[in-house]
């Protein structure tokens, strides 16, 4: 919790106005029994009504200062930890946008969603009543222990016995609740989770009739929450009954020793009365307090796992090195005996320097020893065309997802443009590749927003070029408001080959140096895969292209064809050359053959 207080800094003077402001309304508070007492002691007793009028408005003089610096107290609490949590969201939400995508998989979705907003409302909530109750209960605390002593010494006796039972109980609530709230957080997470699968994966669970399963996950899930929610509240409930027989019981005993000391003389009737409010005073502020240590825990939960985001140091971050070159041997002469590549390209790629160098590339996920890639290495030039195939599970995505950093290599180096990408700052190396996920995503917005993402200054004519490369104009063409008609959330008013063809002109209109698509052209028919290959070779020009691709005939005209097998490479050549040298290739290309002439 202290770590967080740096957030409420910028907020310094608005706390110090709602500090200074309920001082006022403490000052006025404490002042009131004392006038009260006065009033009946000499107003009334003594049948003095001009007394009586002139206290009576002071008293409710001081009544409408206090109210109106609670008022304005409380505004300022609001004001400051609002904005203490917008700064904390805005950083949380940083931090998010910063973690390797390793580290997000690691946290999950729904767990970040509910830190940057529940968690964070709890701080905000226990905030507020820190700003208030914090400052204003050790004022009357004091405060009314300073009056009751004053009035009579002897019967102040009575909260020495009071506080440590109010205390006391406190405490075992605190101790029951404490591990309540850890779990409440938990659940709430676990229901946030389902309900998000529920939502996002609405045609699968309706297509396999399983509604009622996923109804049931998440009534498990929410009466998961509601039983713990439950269990803190009923322990909870105890709280005000039980904190007001501790202050009736202690005003029964004011008022049983408090007659005998009037019967002495000791002390007045007006004394008595403003005692009992100065008791009132201090046992409420007692039970504030406490309240406030009954729900600091619970956002203190809340803080350690927020902390836990903000204290996460990304693995993936742009080094000091980023200005530095670190060059591949590719930049200086390209390894061909490496590649096996003879073709006709290759005398001009002698003093060229490589777009993507992979080499001794290895990876292996964090959570595992096991290697996705094994020593990889190959080189694609400006012009090339490079394409990956293997199996399912090979490694394909992995290698890929090197490139633009969103993994780091576990061993050898990735090189982009001769620099190795670890030494390249981020955007740089992201603004140089235009990357089509294997599984499409658009945003909610037009389609010229949408293809804007990846150029955003892009010219209408810009656009339509790359739509008309990605084969997609004419589906755009004929849609009622053309590049302003809206993609809705997750692009589900659009068919998936289509969706597939407006993430592929998003990559397209910026004209990077490098294009990356992840097995993007299965989705399409062969006839449109086949144009839109022809097109994007007008297109790409200069710019090195690594394709993913589980059609052999997809990648039959590629430069180079590298061959995964278990993460290893197993062949690398152009298709007649893997055809005469490299099993694994020829095995895919039968299967594939004999799977075709099946479905003839
Ligand atoms: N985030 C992850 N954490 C741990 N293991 C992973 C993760 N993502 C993928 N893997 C594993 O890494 C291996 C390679 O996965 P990858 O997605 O690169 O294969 P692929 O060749 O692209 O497969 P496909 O053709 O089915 O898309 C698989 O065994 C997979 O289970």
């Amino acid at each position: 919790m202290i770590e967080l207080s740096r957030y409420l800094k910028p907020f310094r003077w608005i706390v110090a106005v709602s500090i200074f402001l309920t001082f006022i309304q403490c000052l006025t508070q404490l002042y009131l029994p004392k006038l009260m007492a006065d009033m009946v002691d000499v107003g009334i007793v003594g049948n003095d009504m001009n007394y009586i009028i002139t206290i009576g408005l002071v008293m409710l003089f001081l009544s409408a200062v206090s109210m109106v610096s609670s008022v304005a107290a409380g505004y300022y609490a609001s004001k400051a930890s609002a904005g203490f949590s917008r700064d904390l969201r805005r950083d949380i939400y940083t931090k998010v946008d910063s973690l390797s995508l390793e580290e997000f998989e690691k946290f999950g979705t729904s767990t970040l969603v509910t830190r940057t907003t529940n968690d964070v409302n709890q701080i905000q909530n226990v905030l507020i009543m820190l700003l208030r109750i914090f400052v204003m209960s050790p004022l009357m605390f004091l405060g009314g222990v300073v009056m009751t002593v004053l009035v009579d010494p002897v019967l102040s006796l009575i909260i020495v016995v009071a506080i440590p039972v109010l205390f006391g109980f406190i405490y075992i609530i605190i101790r029951k609740c404490m591990p309540l709230f850890k779990q409440t957080q938990k659940k709430l997470d676990h229901l946030s989770l389902t309900l998000r699968e529920r939502l996002t994966g609405v045609r699968v669970i309706r297509a396999f009739n399983k509604e009622e399963s996923a109804n049931q996950n998440y009534r498990d899930a929410n009466a998961d929450l509601t039983d713990v929610s439950l269990r803190v509240n009923k322990i909870l409930s105890f709280i005000m009954p039980a904190m007001t027989i501790i202050m009736n019981v202690t005003v029964i005993g004011v008022l049983w020793f408090g007659s005998f000391r009037v019967a002495s003389g000791n002390i007045s009737v007006g004394d008595i009365m403003a005692f009992i409010q100065y008791v009132m005073m201090i046992l409420f502020s007692v039970a504030m307090t406490a309240m406030i240590f009954v729900f600091l825990p619970r956002a203190k939960v809340s803080a350690e796992r927020i902390i836990e985001i903000l204290d996460v140091d990304p693995k993936i971050k742009d080094s000091n090195l980023a200005g530095a070159e670190t060059k591949s041997d590719a930049e200086t002469e390209p390894d061909a005996e490496t590649e096996g590549i003879k073709s006709g390209k290759k005398s001009a790629q002698k003093d060229a320097v490589a777009r993507i160098e992979f080499k001794n590339v290895s990876f292996h996920f964090e959570d595992s020893d096991k290697n996705i890639l094994d020593n990889v290495s190959f080189a694609v030039y400006p012009g090339e065309t490079a394409a990956v195939i293997g199996g399912t599970g090979a490694g394909k995505s992995s290698l890929i997802n090197l490139v633009p950093r969103f993994y780091d290599v576990t061993g050898g180096s990735v090189f982009v443009e001769g620099r190795d990408v670890r030494e390249t700052p981020q955007s740089d190396l992201r603004q140089k590749i235009g990357f089509v996920p294997q599984t499409a995503v658009l945003f909610s917005g037009t389609v010229a927003e949408n293809i804007r993402y990846g150029k955003s200054d892009a010219t209408d004519e810009e656009i339509w070029n790359a739509l008309k490369v990605a084969q997609a104009d004419d589906f755009v063409g004929k849609m009622n408001d053309g590049l302003d008609s809206f993609i809705s959330q997750g692009g589900t008013n659009v068919s998936g080959g289509q969706k597939q063809r407006l993430t592929i002109a998003r990559a397209v209109v910026r004209h990077p140096d490098i294009y990356i698509f992840d097995d993007n052209f299965s989705a399409l028919d062969y006839k449109t895969d086949a144009n839109l290959r022809r097109a994007l070779k007008k297109e790409i020009k200069d710019a090195a292209v690594l394709i993913v691709a589980q059609r052999v005939s997809t990648i039959k005209d590629a430069d180079k064809i590298i061959v995964l097998d278990n993460g290893a490479v197993v062949g690398i050549g152009t298709d007649d050359e893997l055809m005469k040298s490299c099993q694994v290739y020829q095995e895919i290309v039968a299967s594939q053959q004999m799977s075709a002439e099946v479905d003839v």
